[in-house]
């Protein structure tokens, strides 16, 4: 099943691999959208509506299904997930999106531009196994927008950066070749960097953008939606709301990737435990000195990690108490039985 258009959907061998011969008679369709009570998908034969087989929170969009024209009857092993802790009080690991190949980060050149948020992002798209690409908005608008792009070239020698106007499809058009050919590109970012002016130049579409919404009196001002549309140069292009509660978790993984300079300074601290706080014979500490670390890149890194740990944490004691929860109910439940057992006098 490696038909030249599947993989225009996106569909790779990593997908082809997980077919067994029970699947026989399933087709692939890519998750478009999710409603309540049904997925929309993408298929060969155009699109189509899909009973979920498990609760359509499982599902995202990017996921690929194996369908029998009806249900999803198997969602198969995604690339890689974007994932955050849920907003809200429960902790929880949400999924955002599946399957995307460049997380398009995108901010702008002005007081959005924020470095500790950026990399961040960067973490994100590590632990979601796809590359990262900045796009610098508002370029026009901006007395110094080289500094802005000197600045995110500074992150990292891994990370490409563009700097463009959204609002010039010209230059939108430098984005093309991260979404064609089945390629799945996700826009990230905050309220009104562009995301939407972006989506509208990618795809032909013409969803409003937060310029136009504020003027409109019923007050709309966020992206709801998240789903997957083709992009006029043949891919796909996943626009997820204003990430605002972005809030790290599990990507401990990503941060070591965007941080790997200081990581592998730490390895030559004296101490292994060493927090690189001023202890005798600390590398890290060493290198700022020298010039060769930025203090500040230090500090992001820090909280970060605190960030990262404490979100993960309570992911892990969330598992711990839902287990232990479920511990009573069972002994209530068989204690109940037990009681209810005839003949049982005890
Ligand atoms: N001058 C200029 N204006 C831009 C650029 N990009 C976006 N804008 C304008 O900025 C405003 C916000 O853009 P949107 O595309 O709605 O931003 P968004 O990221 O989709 O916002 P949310 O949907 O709230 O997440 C609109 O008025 C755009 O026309 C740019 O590169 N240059
Ligand atoms: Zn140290």
């Amino acid at each position: 099943m490696t038909d030249e258009t599947l993989t225009g959907l996106g569909w790779s061998d990593h997908f082809a691999r997980q077919l067994t011969p029970e699947d026989t008679g399933l087709t692939p369709a890519r998750i478009a959208e999710v409603h309540r009570d049904r997925l929309r998908a993408v298929t060969l034969a155009g699109q189509a509506d899909l009973l979920p087989s498990e609760s359509t929170g499982t599902y995202v969009v990017g996921d690929w299904v194996l369908s029998d024209a009806t249900h999803a009857v198997r969602r198969l092993t995604p690339t890689g997930d974007i994932t955050r802790r849920a907003a809200g009080r429960d902790v929880r690991i949400q999924r955002i999106a599946a399957n995307v190949d460049t997380l398009g980060i995108v901010t702008s050149c002005n007081a959005d531009f924020n470095v500790a948020r950026l990399e961040r992002y960067l973490a994100l798209a590590h632990s979601g196994g796809c590359l990262p690409l900045i796009v610098l908005t508002k370029p026009d608008m901006a007395e110094d927008a080289d500094t802005y792009l000197r600045q995110t070239q500074r992150l990292s020698p891994l990370v490409t950066a563009i700097s463009l106007n959204a609002r010039d499809p010209e230059e939108v058009a430098r984005l093309t070749p991260w979404c064609k050919n089945g390629q799945t590109l996700a826009l990230v970012g905050s309220s009104g960097v562009g995301k939407t002016t972006l989506r509208n130049a990618l795809t032909g579409g013409d969803a409003a953008t937060r310029g136009i919404r504020e003027d409109d009196a019923r007050g709309r001002h966020t992206t709801t939606n998240r789903s997957l549309a083709p992009t006029l140069a043949g891919g796909w292009l996943i626009d997820t709301p204003g990430m605002r509660e972005l809030q790290l978790a599990d990507v401990g993984d990503g941060i070591s990737a965007v941080f790997d300079d200081i990581e592998e300074l730490a390895l030559t601290c004296r101490f292994r435990n060493c927090a690189h706080e001023g202890e005798p014979g600390c590398a890290v500490q060493a290198a700022i000195t020298a010039g060769d670390l930025d203090a500040d890149r230090l500090t992001r890194w820090g909280k970060l990690l605190r960030e990262d740990r404490h979100n993960s944490e309570s992911v892990a004691e969330a598992r711990a108490r839902g287990k232990a929860f479920n511990r009573v109910v069972k002994e209530a439940v068989s204690k109940s039985k037990r009681k209810r057992t005839p003949g049982d006098t005890a």
